[in-house]
């Protein structure tokens, strides 16, 4: 089998065919999803059936599983690198808002991978492409940009685990961020939830100005709206993308299996 990849839209992700995830790659295979996914930040890959320990083996060729201590009431039993989201009420959802995964942590994952189990009608999850927000600003705009940054704190997410607003971790990163692979910067910021502020401005100066990014990036023509099927997996880079989950299916189940990377400080 030959393997294909085929753009999902003309800003961000890719689909990839003639590949199963569970058997092994060969090393012209694994240099052509590399790539691929420096490319478009997003790859699809339908019909796999991926269960968590080949999910965990395939995890491994792109870096090393993290354990989430946010996360560890999601853990599954053998496979503490592997937690499972569920469906949970809508207000107790952190994810439904634009958000790279864990920029409150000093070193965030690098990659996150899903593999999709239950899949109700609706739950789509959303990515932008977060260098196309950066290169689509004005020069002035990105001068203005440079050096900043942000304060992130996981408030929601937090209280979705059932941890005290004391605990909640948070950490300072640069706004426009340098891709250590592909070399090109990436607006780094997400939603109110998250995002303490603009370090050193005043609320009334850095929240007009983190709405219009936020706003900017998550533009119709920046985004891929993945339609799951049970079977899908999908991998991110979490250095140039933002992502939601879309809640719209009440109490139906959904259930995926996640699986994060260990990245670098961001820079
Ligand atoms: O449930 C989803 O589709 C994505 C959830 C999410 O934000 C994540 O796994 O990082
Ligand atoms: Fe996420």
């Amino acid at each position: 089998m030959n393997l294909k990849t085929t753009s999902l839209t003309g800003s961000v992700g890719a689909a990839v065919d003639g590949i199963s995830l569970s058997e092994p790659l060969s090393g012209e295979q694994l240099e052509q999803l590399r790539e691929a996914f420096r490319r478009h930040c997003v790859l699809v890959f339908r019909d796999q059936q991926l269960a968590p320990a080949p999910q965990l083996a395939f995890a491994r060729l792109w870096g090393e599983p993290m354990v989430s201590a946010l996360l560890s009431k999601l853990q599954l039993g053998e496979y503490p690198e592997v937690v499972q989201i569920r469906t949970t009420s809508k207000e107790l959802v952190s994810t439904e808002a634009w958000h790279y995964d864990a920029p409150h942590t000093p070193v965030p994952p690098k990659i996150t991978m899903l593999s999709a189990q239950v899949i109700p009608a609706g739950g789509d999850t959303m990515w932008s492409n977060q260098y196309l927000a950066y290169e689509s600003l004005s020069p002035v705009m990105q001068r203005m940009l440079e050096g900043l940054r942000v304060h992130f704190r996981a408030v929601k997410l937090a209280r979705s685990q059932g941890v005290m607003d004391s605990d909640v971790p948070s950490a300072v990163h640069p706004l426009v961020r340098t891709h250590p692979e592909t070399g090109r910067k990436a607006l780094y910021i997400g939603h109110a939830d998250n995002v303490v502020g603009i370090e050193g401005m005043h609320e009334a100066e850095s929240r007009p100005l983190l709405n219009f990014l936020y706003q900017h990036s998550t533009q119709p023509d920046n985004i891929y709206r993945h339609m799951w099927r049970a079977g899908d997996v999908v991998m991110w880079d979490n250095r140039c993308t933002m992502h939601y989950a879309v809640h719209d299916y009440g109490t139906q189940e959904r259930v995926l299996n996640r699986v994060t990377l260990k990245g670098e400080v961001p820079a």
